[in-house]
This record gives C-alpha cells, sequence and structure tokens, in this order.
C-alpha cells in the first residue's frame, strides 16, 4: 500500500539533473529530513531510498517527541559535479523545497553540508543547519554523536549492567563524521573502528577490514555507514550482545528485528538512536533554545531506550 502524501521527482532546469523529495506524513506538523547527494544505479534506486528514508524520519520525530512529520530529498548524481553544477543542482532542488510551501523542510545528509544550504536558501527559507556565521547552527554530526552515546549508556544499563563501557569491546562500522566523535566519546572501552575509506585509518583506535566489521566478535556494534546492513544473513553471524549507532535504516526489512531478539542481541533502533541532530536542530532553530538546553533534548534519547527496552 503507498503511505507516503507525496513524491515529486523533477528535472532541474538549470543543471539537467534529477532531484526528488519525498514527504511521508505531516500530520503531525511540516515535514523535515536531510538532502541526500548521491550516485544512484538506477533512479528507481534513489527512489526507493528517498522513501525509505522520509517514512524513517516520521518515525524519528515520533518517537522523540517532535511536532514534525517526516520527508526526505535526494539529489541524484549522474555525473562529475563541478563546482558551477553543484551550485545550479542546489538551486534547482531549492525551487522544488520552495514549491511544497514549508510543507518540506531540508536539512544536510550524506554528500551535502551547511555550505550547501547557504545556497538553498538563497532560493527557500525552508533550509536549516546552515553555518553559525550564517545564523544556523552547522553540522548536526556533533548532536547525532552525542545521542548515539546517550542511547549506548542506557542500552549498555540493561546489557552489561552499566553504562560505562570501560574494557568493553566496541566495534564502530563507518569512521565518518558522526562514527569518529562516537569513537572519541568512548574513553575506557576498547575501540575498534572500519572504514571503507582506508585514507580513515588512525593509530588512535583499533582498526577492523570493513568485511570483518559484522562479523568480528565484541560486546557492541555501532552501525554508522549506511543503511541496509543488518540482513538475516549478517545477524546469524554476528557475534554481539549490542547493536546500536546512527546510520539509517539498518534493517534490510522489519522481520530482521525478530531475528536480533531470537539471537538475543540488544537493537535499539536506529530512528530513536539517530535522532540527536534533528532534536538538536529544531530546538535551537525552531524554539529558539540555547545550546545547553538543546543538547539536554538529546540526552532524553537515554530515557526514551530506557523506556522502549523496559
Ligand atoms: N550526520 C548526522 O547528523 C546524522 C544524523 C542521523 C543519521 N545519520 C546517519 O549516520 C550515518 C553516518 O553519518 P555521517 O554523517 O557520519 O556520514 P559520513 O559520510 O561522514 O560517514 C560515513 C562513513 O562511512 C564510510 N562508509 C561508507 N560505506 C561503508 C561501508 N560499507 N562500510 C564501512 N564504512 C563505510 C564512509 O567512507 C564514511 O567515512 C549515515 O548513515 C547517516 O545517514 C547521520
Amino acid at each position: 500500500m503507498w503511505e507516503h502524501e507525496q513524491l515529486v521527482v523533477r528535472t532541474g532546469r538549470r543543471s539537467g539533473m534529477t532531484t526528488m523529495v519525498a514527504i511521508h506524513s505531516s500530520e503531525a506538523g511540516p515535514a523535515v529530513g536531510g538532502c541526500r547527494m548521491k550516485a544512484y544505479p538506477t533512479i528507481n534506486d534513489a527512489v526507493t531510498d528517498v522513501l525509505r528514508l522520509s517514512k524513517a524520519m516520521t518515525l524519528k520525530c515520533a518517537a522523540a517527541g517532535i511536532a514534525h512529520g517526516g520527508a526526505k530529498s535526494v539529489i541524484v548524481v549522474d555525473r562529475p559535479l563541478t563546482p558551477e553544477l553543484r551550485r545550479a543542482v542546489l538551486l534547482d532542488h531549492a525551487d522544488l523545497i520552495n514549491s511544497f510551501g514549508g510543507q518540506y523542510q531540508a536539512g544536510p545528509d550524506v554528500g551535502t553540508g551547511p555550505d550547501d544550504m547557504v545556497v538553498l536558501r538563497e532560493l527557500t527559507p525552508h533550509a536549516y543547519c546552515l553555518p553559525e556565521e550564517h545564523g544556523g547552527t552547522g553540522s548536526s554530526s556533533g548532536p547525532t554523536a552525542r545521542g548515539v552515546l546517550a542511547a549506548l549508556g542506557a542500552a549498555a544499563e540493561k546489557v552489561f549492567g552499566s553504562a560505562d563501557l570501560t574494557g568493553k569491546k566496541v566495534v564502530i562500522s563507518g569512521f565518518g563524521s558522526v562514527g569518529e566523535l562516537v569513537a572519541r566519546g568512548l574513553p575506557g572501552a576498547d575501540v575498534l573502528v572500519s572504514d571503507v575509506d582506508g585514507s580513515r585509518r588512525t593509530d588512535e583506535f583499533g582498526w577492523v577490514a570493513p568485511e570483518e566489521a559484522y562479523t568480528t566478535s565484541a560486546d557492541v556494534l555501532v552501525p554508522a555507514a549506511v543503511g541496509g546492513v543488518l540482513s538475516p544473513e549478517v545477524v546469524r553471524a554476528l557475534d554481539v550482545r549490542l547493536v546500536v549507532g546512527p546510520a539509517n535504516n539498518q534493517l534490510t526489512d522489519d522481520s530482521v528485528a525478530g531475528l536480533l531478539a531470537e539471537r538475543g542481541i540488544v537493537w535499539v533502533p536506529d530512528h530513536v538512536a539517530s535522532a540527536g541532530g534533528v532534536v538538536y536542530t529544531l530546538a535551537r532553530e525552531d524554539e529558539g533554545l540555547d545550546h545547553e538546553s538543546a543538547l539536554e533534548r538529546v540526552d532524553a534519547i537515554a530515557g526514551t531506550v530506557r523506556r522502549l527496552l523496559a
């Protein structure tokens, strides 16, 4: 059954490139979600991604108690991006965002950042996370990592009897902006990191080859790269007690949650664990809260995880 409110796919008049917006739900309020800029094998793959990601945003806002619905947008990269072409496709995308009259509000996601939001803002007011010098709150990676750490601590209380992960072995798959901050937020833990980009390797943390990240024996696994990583086959091979991380849509389908439970592995749903960024950004940019008060909202993810696991 079609459960989304809208999907609009458009060819940009400046760039000739395809961009799209999916609004899953605006029942709870204007729909929010990041703008992903990425190459896809086919347009259908991009459509599938934007539909799944927009639904995850509805769940994320609902679980975090935010009065917003869920949406997502995608810019399909189909050729090498020069700075001029990047700007052209962002302006095309801004036109598309504007056509929703505020029912879709965009932020950065994989492939885009605060500077891209500045370009969107030239044509639409509906863009969050501009750099601080432009009046925004910048990258949401910090608050997202903080929310993951809050979720991790609460889940560790349940699984290991203590939120303190000192001495516990933690594998982080995806040593990007969030993964790195999560790694740094676990002093005392035996942290191993993994990334398809070998240049991310550092002496600061142990290293696991990306193809071994999901089979390495550990206490905790943190998916912090891409979605669709927990398939039935992968779950059968997991050798951890707890999975919690920021990557959106970690399960290949909902039934995998049952397999995790059968194996006695506690999994914190990604739409709960990864909400720190959107919680913080909306608290600051919509409600005008100061930094510390917005971080308190992020830390409240721990309470949500405790209730969920109870
Ligand atoms: N940044 C945020 O505020 C935020 C908020 C919510 C959810 N998320 C999700 O969290 C995840 C990480 O976000 P980020 O901002 O750190 O992204 P990022 O692009 O900075 O980092 C992702 C890292 O994963 C690596 N990677 C890609 N494919 C991989 C694979 N198959 N195995 C191992 N490593 C791989 C990349 O090389 C990169 O270093 C993404 O799924 C994102 O959608 C991020």
